[in-house]
């Protein structure tokens, strides 16, 4: 934690540099909204070596919309470069935020006294589904609001139900106009509620709304899921007393006004762990993938086990952040031995599977000898963007708009394919490319560089050949 008091190297307010300057002479090269990028991969060579994980893009968002509680400075540190991020940035700056990148992966960000929403970025704000957890810190000090219609991954219906259910406990009213939320606070102390769906987002709103709250509310049916695991932490460290976190029953005793000097570092991202060893298993390779939070991903790795896969995990140690545990896992060749499950793979609230670790079993079925049942309940529509995985040469049926059957092993071809609109679906046809012998080309990897950092880059490193053009 740093001090209350600014160091000399704090900037004063006002000495921030301005966050779109910073930008225009970023070395790192980021996408801009409507300049597409593509991925031109030269596969079917084999990975090695190691790479380590950044944070991820669901803890980073949500500490974002977390950092408006406080009146003093925020520092994040090794803070994902990606996409979604830059969008949250574009929004806080526009509403007066002043942000600042330190270096490469360290943010700062101090809130004026007043929010100017009517300067809200609204084209930024609709690129992602996080600008929901808006609501939970501007209930804190504006009466009423209203920000534009949540983005994000194109996956079927997304209910905003839990967060107009969960936010009216505590006196919000939330009604849709035509593409906008009206936001309406008349706030009250909700004691003790359950929320209408486990889901995160909504979770973390609830708890957003909770830490500025002097009385106690107790929250039933929370998810317990990484990124709001990470938010609890955050707010501890702001002062916010908070009991039971990674279990569904949160007891949050708030603070009415925060004003800390506060340094942060997210955990680093268990579904970019998913990510490289889906990467890993797919081409066959032996890797090492650094600062795991291997708990988040335990069912995974123990259904991977099960499939016949062989990895190792090193002994533990803590992140950065002194809360979770982190290990280093290698992931062994498999030589063309693993297994499908007899039974069915399926999404759960955490400890269950991840929701969005499933996607990345799809291509790792592929490789697998027999048939693999895939159900993503969870969403509408994101099964049926498994089914792109065929054209890559992965035997996928889809069977209805949430199952498919995945029969293995394959012999992946190359490709020239656009990514969906949905970040792991898109992810997991670079997966593909990167097996499939030849140069295969992926359009329009904005969706993808939403989420994860510098992928080409990183495969690069590990012996994959990923050319980025636009
Ligand atoms: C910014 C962020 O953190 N995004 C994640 C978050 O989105 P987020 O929390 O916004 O997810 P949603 O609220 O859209 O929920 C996802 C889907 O699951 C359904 N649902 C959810 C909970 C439940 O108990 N029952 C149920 O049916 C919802 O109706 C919806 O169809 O969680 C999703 C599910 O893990 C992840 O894919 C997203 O990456
Ligand atoms: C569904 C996802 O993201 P979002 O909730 O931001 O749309 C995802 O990260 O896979």
């Amino acid at each position: 934690m740093i001090p209350d008091v600014p160091k000399s190297s704090d900037p004063e307010p006002g000495s921030f540099i301005n966050h779109a300057d910073t930008l225009a002479s970023n070395p790192l090269g980021f996408q801009s909204i409507n300049r597409e990028v593509h991925l031109r991969i030269e596969g079917g060579r084999r990975l090695h070596g190691d790479i380590t994980l950044k944070a991820s893009k669901n803890a980073a968002v949500a500490l974002l919309c977390a950092s408006l509680l406080n009146y003093g400075l925020t520092r994040f540190l090794n803070f994902p470069r990606i996409e979604e991020v830059t969008r949250i940035i574009e929004v806080l700056e526009s509403i007066g935020v002043k942000i600042n990148w330190r270096d490469s992966n360290t943010l700062e960000l101090r809130r004026p006294k007043r929010l100017m929403l009517e300067n809200l970025n609204e084209e930024a704000a609709r690129r992602t589904r996080s600008v929901l957890m808006l609501i939970g810190p501007l209930m804190h000090d504006h009466a009423e609001f209203d920000i534009p219609y949540a983005g994000g991954c194109k996956l079927g219906e997304r209910t905003i139900k839990p967060h107009q259910y969960a936010l009216e406990e505590f006196g919000v009213s939330i009604t849709a106009t035509e593409k906008r939320y009206t936001v309406k606070v008349g706030k009250k102390a909700p004691g003790e509620m359950t929320l209408y769906e486990t889901g995160n987002t909504v979770t973390n709103n609830t708890i957003l709304a909770a830490a500025c709250m002097a009385e106690e509310t107790f929250i039933q049916a929370a998810s317990c899921d990484y990124m709001v695991q990470d938010l609890c932490y955050f707010l501890q460290s702001l002062g916010v007393e908070i009991e039971g976190i990674g279990t569904p029953l949160l007891r949050i005793r708030g603070l009415p006004k925060i004003k800390k000097n506060i340094e942060y570092t997210p955990t680093e991202d268990p579904i970019e762990a998913m990510f490289f060893i889906s990467a890993a298993v797919t081409t066959d390779s032996e890797i090492t993938i650094r600062q795991v939070p291997f708990r988040w991903i335990a069912l995974e790795l123990t259904k991977l086990k099960k499939m016949g896969l062989k990895y190792t995990l090193s002994s533990s140690y803590k992140a950065a952040n002194g809360y979770v545990d982190l290990a280093d896992i290698t992931i062994h060749r498999h030589w063309g031995k693993l297994s499908a499950l007899p039974d069915k793979l399926h999404p759960n609230v955490w400890p269950g599977l991840n929701p969005d670790s499933l996607p990345y079993f799809v291509p790792i079925a592929g490789v697998a000898t027999g048939r693999t049942l895939i159900h993503d309940w969870i969403y509408e529509q994101r099964a049926i963007y498994y089914a792109e995985l065929s054209e890559l040469g992965i035997k996928v049926e889809l069977l209805d708009q949430h199952r498919v059957h995945v029969r293995g092993p394959s012999e992946l071809i190359k490709a020239n394919m656009s990514c969906p609109p949905a970040l792991r679906p898109a992810s997991l046809l670079l997966i593909g490319m990167l097996a499939a012998s030849g140069v295969s080309i992926l359009r329009n990897v904005y969706v993808i560089n939403r989420g994860y950092e510098d992928l080409a880059a990183r495969l690069n490193t590990l012996g994959a050949s990923v050319e980025v053009f636009s």
